[in-house]
C-alpha cells in the first residue's frame, strides 16, 4: 500500500500552544520508517499551509480564532479531498479541528465514488459542539458536529459537499461530554461507547460490531485518533488529558483489528503536543499504534474477515 503523510500544524482550535509541533514530533519518532518497515511505500507531502484569511464572523462571541481556523479548513478540506483518491492519507496534527477538514474532504471523495463514509472516533471527547453550543470557544470541540452536518457551520466553515451520516459514526473511549453535546449526540443518532462500555464489554466486541457494519455497507473508513483517547499515564503529550483512558493493550488491539479488517482508508493522528510530552513517549506510542494499524503483528495469525 502507499501512504501519504500530510502535516497539519494547526493549533488555533485549542487553548494550548504546542500542537503545531505535532507533525514534526511524529516524524522525529520515526513514523515514515515504521510504515516502510511493514512493506508499504511512504511519501511525505510536508506541512500544509493555511489558505488566505477571509472575513468570517458568528454571533457567539466566545469562539476563539475563528478566521484562522477557517483558513486552515479551507486549505485542508480541498487537500484531503485530493489525497483521498491516491492511496491512504495519514494526517498528522495538529489539534482536532483538523478533522473538520480531513473528514469533509475524504467524505466528498467517498460520495464521488458512490460509497458511504464511516468514521471511527477514538477520543475522550465527542467534539460534537456546534458554533452555538460551545462555551469554551475552543473550536477543536466542534469537528464531529460539522462533518455530520449539524447546524451553525453554514457559510462559516468550508462548504460541506457530503455530510457523514451520524449513524455511520462510532465513538469509542468517550469520558468527557458537555451537556449540550450529550443531547445533540442522542438526537443525531451517533453510536457512543463510553469507557464504561469498554470496561463492561471489552473493546473488541464494540469495534467488531462497527467493522461488520462498515463491511456490510462497503464503506470507506476514516479513523480519527485523538491522543487523549489513551490513558494519560501512557500518553502525557496532550493538552486535554482525562483520567481513565484506553490502556496500551486496548489501543493496540483496536489497531490490530482495524488492520485485519482491511477497511481503513484514511487516518488522523491528532492533538500530539510535543511541548507537553515526556522524552517523546507519546509520539513513539502513536508511531507504534500506527504500525499496528498498518500490519505490525507479534505473531502471524489467520486473518479474520468482516462482512
Ligand atoms: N479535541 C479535543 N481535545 N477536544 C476537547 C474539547 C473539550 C470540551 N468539550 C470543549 O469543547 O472545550
Ligand atoms: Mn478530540
Ligand atoms: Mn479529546
Amino acid at each position: 500500500m502507499h501512504c501519504t503523510l500530510l502535516g497539519i500544524p494547526v493549533q488555533s482550535g485549542t487553548g494550548r500552544r504546542g500542537c503545531d509541533m505535532g507533525p514534526d514530533g511524529l516524524r522525529a519518532a520515526g513514523l515514515t520508517e515504521a510504515i516502510e518497515s511493514l512493506g508499504h511505500t511512504v511519501s511525505d507531502a510536508g506541512n500544509l499551509e493555511p489558505a488566505p484569511l477571509r472575513p468570517v464572523s458568528h454571533p457567539n462571541s466566545v469562539l476563539k480564532a475563528l478566521p484562522e481556523t477557517v483558513a486552515w479548513l479551507d486549505a485542508l478540506s480541498e487537500k484531503a479531498y485530493a489525497l483521498a483518491s491516491e492511496g491512504m492519507p495519514v494526517f498528522l496534527g495538529g489539534d482536532h479541528i483538523m478533522a473538520a477538514g480531513t473528514v469533509s474532504g475524504v467524505a466528498r471523495h467517498a460520495n464521488d465514488v458512490g460509497r458511504p463514509q464511516f468514521v471511527l472516533w477514538l477520543d475522550a471527547h465527542p467534539d460534537f459542539h456546534t458554533l452555538n453550543s460551545t462555551t469554551s470557544g475552543n473550536l477543536h470541540g466542534t469537528p464531529a458536529a460539522y462533518f455530520t452536518g449539524q447546524d451553525s457551520f453554514e457559510d462559516i466553515y468550508p462548504k460541506l459537499h457530503a455530510a457523514v451520516s451520524p449513524e455511520n459514526v462510532c465513538m469509542i473511549g468517550i469520558r468527557s461530554v458537555d451537556p449540550p453535546e450529550r443531547i445533540l449526540l442522542r438526537e443525531a443518532g451517533v453510536t457512543v461507547h463510553d469507557m464504561r462500555a469498554i470496561d463492561e464489554n471489552g473493546i473488541a466486541v464494540l469495534l467488531s460490531a462497527f467493522l461488520e457494519k462498515v463491511a456490510a455497507a462497503n464503506g470507506m473508513l476514516h479513523v480519527s485518533l485523538d491522543v487523549d483517547f489513551l490513558d494519560p499515564s501512557i500518553a502525557p503529550g496532550v493538552g486535554t488529558t482525562v483520567p481513565g483512558g484506553a490502556t496500551f493493550r486496548e489501543a493496540h488491539l483496536a489497531m490490530e483489528m482495524l488492520h485485519d479488517s482491511g477497511l481503513v482508508t484514511s487516518l488522523d493522528l491528532v492533538e500530539l503536543n510535543p511541548f507537553l510530552d515526556e522524552r517523546g513517549k507519546t509520539a513513539l506510542l502513536l508511531t507504534d499504534l500506527t504500525a499496528s494499524l498498518l500490519g505490525r503483528q507479534v505473531m502471524d495469525r489467520p486473518t479474520r474477515s468482516f462482512g
